[in-house]
C-alpha cells in the first residue's frame, strides 16, 4: 500500500553504480565495435537515469530510441500483464539495438518487450538491465548484460519508483516499511 510509512536503506551506493557503468559500457562497446550505428533503447519510466548515464559512457555511434512499457502501476506486485503504452519512434528491421532496462524482476516485463523487438528482425538485439532479481522470476529470462544482483527486496532510486516516488535517488535503495 502506497502511504504506508518507510525509510530507504542504501544498498548500491551511486560511485558503485558509475564503476559498474563504465565496466559494462566496455563490454557493450566490445560487441558492437562494428556497428554503424546503435539503436540504444530505455524501457520508459524506470531506465530514464540508468541510460543518461550509460549512453554517455558509449564509445560507438549510437541513437536514442524509448519505449514505454507497464506492469506494475502504484503496485509492489507485477500485473503480468504488460502494457505498451508508446512505441519506438524509429523502425529497428536490420538494425543493432540494445534494450536498456533497470531491473528484471519476474521477468514479464523484457521477455515481454525482446519478443515484441525480435518480431521486427533486427540485426542484432542485446538487453542490459542494471539490476537483477533472479530469486523472483516467473518466466525463463536473462538479460545479456547485468549490473547487480540483488536479493529479493523492493527497490527505489536511481530511476526506479514506489508508487512514482524516490525516482530521483541517486543511489539504489531498499524500501523497510516502520510501521
Ligand atoms: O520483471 P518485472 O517483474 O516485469 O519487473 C520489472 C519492471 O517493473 C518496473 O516497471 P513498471 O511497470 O513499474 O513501470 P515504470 O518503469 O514506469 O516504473 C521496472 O521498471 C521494470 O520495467
Ligand atoms: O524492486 C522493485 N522496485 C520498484 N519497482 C519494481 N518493479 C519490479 N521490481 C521492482
Ligand atoms: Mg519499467
Amino acid at each position: 500500500m502506497p502511504n504506508r510509512p518507510y525509510v530507504i536503506d542504501e544498498l548500491i551506493s551511486a560511485k558503485a553504480i558509475a564503476a559498474r557503468i563504465e565496466e559494462l559500457s566496455r563490454e557493450i562497446c566490445r560487441e558492437f565495435r562494428d556497428t554503424d550505428k546503435l539503436v540504444v533503447v530505455g524501457l520508459l519510466r524506470g531506465s530514464f537515469v540508468f541510460i543518461a548515464d550509460l549512453a554517455r559512457e558509449l564509445d560507438v555511434p549510437i541513437e536514442i530510441d524509448f519505449l514505454e512499457a507497464s506492469s506494475y502501476g502504484n503496485a509492489m506486485e507485477s500485473s503480468r500483464e504488460v502494457r505498451i503504452l508508446k512505441d519506438l519512434r524509429g523502425a529497428i528491421q536490420g538494425r543493432d539495438v540494445l534494450v536498456v532496462e533497470d531491473i528484471v524482476d519476474t521477468g514479464h516485463t523484457l521477455n515481454h518487450v525482446i519478443a515484441l523487438l525480435k518480431s521486427r528482425q533486427p540485426k542484432r538485439l542485446k538487453s542490459i538491465a542494471l539490476l537483477d532479481k533472479p530469486s523472483r522470476r516467473e518466466v525463463d529470462f536473462k538479460s545479456d548484460w547485468i549490473g547487480f544482483e540483488i536479493p529479493d527486496e523492493f527497490v527505489v532510486g536511481y530511476g526506479i519508483d514506489y508508487a512514482q516516488r524516490n525516482r530521483n535517488l541517486p543511489f539504489i535503495g531498499k524500501v523497510r516499511f516502520t510501521d
